[in-house]
């Protein structure tokens, strides 16, 4: 694991990690948990992170969070943990607690009608090789695997259409690894950050680990509270505080975790 800004070293981290009076860990899913596979339903966790997390779950010394731009429903089965936890989807839109209780979040009634006719344009990206994922405040479109010409192709048909019907005035327009979601704005990454901090003890020890730019928002909060950590097979400018490899430096980290955190119990 290399730090990236001086400001906290690892080690400092994990000190405070054992004597913290709360623990949370924030996770990003796709790219971070899971490697990338062009269909987006056999993103499956590395070897080893089930086990791992299932061990800090069962443990109770850490409130653990997965962080998601997708639909929990779709998200779940592929987690496939020995319990359910707290999963926050559709990048924060959606919040589903381990207890089952569930919701979504209320989204502007415009930008909603806006998604909903881009859900139309569905066929025309098909057509083009692209493929299409709804969501609770979004559409994601998938062109992984796609040649350079063809993702052309679909980024301009998605932009042009969205200035046709002016839809840029109430959605917003994310490029993410492997294609890019048209969102109703108001819910991110940061605000699941803020929202779950506001809710522990000051000198909780908290982490988010992340590989997106969709990251970046939750790396930005957590600044100053915790530590940012950019899980990614090659490097790329972030505000996150370290940066590791996975799958194995990403089990060091965890199986670490764990073991710190249950040096209190
Ligand atoms: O916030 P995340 O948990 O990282 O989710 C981000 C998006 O992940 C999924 O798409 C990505 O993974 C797919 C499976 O490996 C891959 O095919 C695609 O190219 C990636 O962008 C998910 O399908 C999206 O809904 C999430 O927003």
């Amino acid at each position: 694991m290399r730090p990236l800004h001086q400001q906290q070293g690892l080690e400092d981290f994990f000190r405070r990690l054992r004597t913290a009076p709360e623990r949370v860990l924030l996770l990003d899913y796709d790219g971070t948990l899971a490697p990338f596979r062009i269909r987006t339903d056999e993103a499956l966790p590395y070897p080893g992170v089930r086990d791992i997390l299932d061990a800090i779950m069962e443990s109770g010394h850490t409130r653990l969070v997965i962080v998601s731009g997708r639909w929990t429903r779709d998200l779940q089965p592929l987690l496939g943990l020995r319990r359910l936890p707290e999963i926050w989807g559709s990048h924060g839109w959606e919040q589903l607690k381990p207890d089952g209780q569930y919701t979504v979040a209320r989204m502007n009634e415009m930008a909603l009608q806006h998604l909903a006719d881009a859900d139309t344009w569905t066929a025309e990206i098909e057509a083009r090789g692209g493929r299409c994922e709804i969501k609770p405040g979004g559409l994601a479109i998938h062109w992984r695997g796609l040649d350079q010409d063809r993702i052309a192709d679909i980024r301009s048909l998605v932009f042009q259409n969205l200035l046709m019907k002016e839809m840029q005035k109430t959605l917003v327009w994310h490029d993410f690894d492997g294609g890019i979601e048209l969102r109703v704005p108001g819910r991110h990454k940061g605000f699941v950050v803020n929202a779950v901090l506001a809710e522990m003890a000051q000198e909780t020890a908290a982490a988010y680990l992340g590989d997106d730019t969709t990251d970046e928002d939750a790396f930005n909060a957590i600044r100053g509270r915790g530590i940012g950590v950019l899980v990614r097979p090659q490097f790329r400018a972030t505000t996150a505080n370290f940066w590791l490899q996975p799958p194995e430096e990403l089990l060091d980290f965890l199986r670490q975790w764990h073991e710190t955190s249950g040096e209190m119990k």
